[in-house]
């Protein structure tokens, strides 16, 4: 994901408690979600927060710290009620709307994002597909069918999509992105490399993988570095 700024907080009213969630804590309620989630096919009704946090790769006052975000503190020897907490986090993740999501571009990543099942499970539903080429237009992927950009309004109003997916080349997507804003979407994730210009009002999120590596790259190479002055801290004392 890109560097965080003042629009990764989830505003006071996404929050549902008045507070703004940080960026670190708001990936990891993902995954506590994702974890209750499983817990609850599993029929666990209740869970400890040591149990959740152990199941959720955290330490258990980190995720205090994040529960308590929400308001949620959890009783003292009985934990936290599974099914609550849940619905909690999804409320506050904004999860309980319906959401609607158009993809725009339908080259590789396009295609892979609209063929994937997993996003109806987490509340996402994929409902339209575009594409400016039109050789692409009209071909198959999943269930959707590829809709020419020339419709694209017409489309979004039909489906009621209330979010978007930019995949579609640096060069077309700001052009694109004020297609979307101009067509009410307040919500958008751009997989561009190209910082786009929105108004205020509207959420923007850019996924940029090579970010993403250079940062793994820097922590990979900061273990590195201190297990080599480890070994030879070692060899010095031997
Ligand atoms: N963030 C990441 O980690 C990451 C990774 C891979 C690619 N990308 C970026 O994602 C975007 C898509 O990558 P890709 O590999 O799918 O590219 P691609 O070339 O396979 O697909 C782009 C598609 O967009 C279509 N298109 C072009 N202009 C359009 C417009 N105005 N409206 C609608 N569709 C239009 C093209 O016809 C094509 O089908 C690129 O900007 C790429 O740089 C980001």
């Amino acid at each position: 994901m890109s560097i965080p700024d003042e629009r990764d907080l989830v505003s006071p009213a996404a929050s549902g408690h008045g507070r703004h969630i940080p960026p670190a804590s708001l990936a990891r309620l993902t995954v506590y979600l994702r974890v209750l989630g499983t817990m609850m096919t599993e029929g666990i009704e209740r869970v400890s927060s040591e149990e959740l946090a152990e199941a959720a790769g955290v330490n258990s006052p980190k995720l205090r710290k994040d529960l308590s975000y929400l308001g949620s503190y959890g009783t003292r020897g009985v934990g936290y009620d599974v099914p609550y907490l849940s619905g909690q986090i999804s409320a506050a993740l904004g999860l309980t709307l319906d959401w609607r999501v158009a993809i725009v571009g339908a080259g590789h990543l396009g295609r892979a994002l609209a063929g994937y099942p997993g996003f109806g499970s987490r509340g996402f539903e994929v409902v339209a597909l575009f594409d400016a080429d039109q050789m692409a237009v009209g071909q198959e992927v999943g269930w959707l069918r590829i809709s020419p950009v020339e419709a694209m309004e017409s489309i979004l109003e039909k489906t009621r999509a209330n979010m978007a997916v930019l995949a579609v080349p640096a060069e077309a997507a700001q052009g694109m992105c004020d297609r979307l804003v101009d067509a009410g979407i307040t919500s958008i994730l751009s997989f561009a490399p190209v910082v786009l210009q929105v108004p205020a009002e509207v959420q923007i999120r850019k996924v940029d993988m090579a970010t993403e590596l250079q940062i793994l790259a820097y922590h990979a190479q900061r273990a590195q570095v201190s297990a080599l002055a480890t070994d030879a801290q070692a060899r010095m004392l031997r």
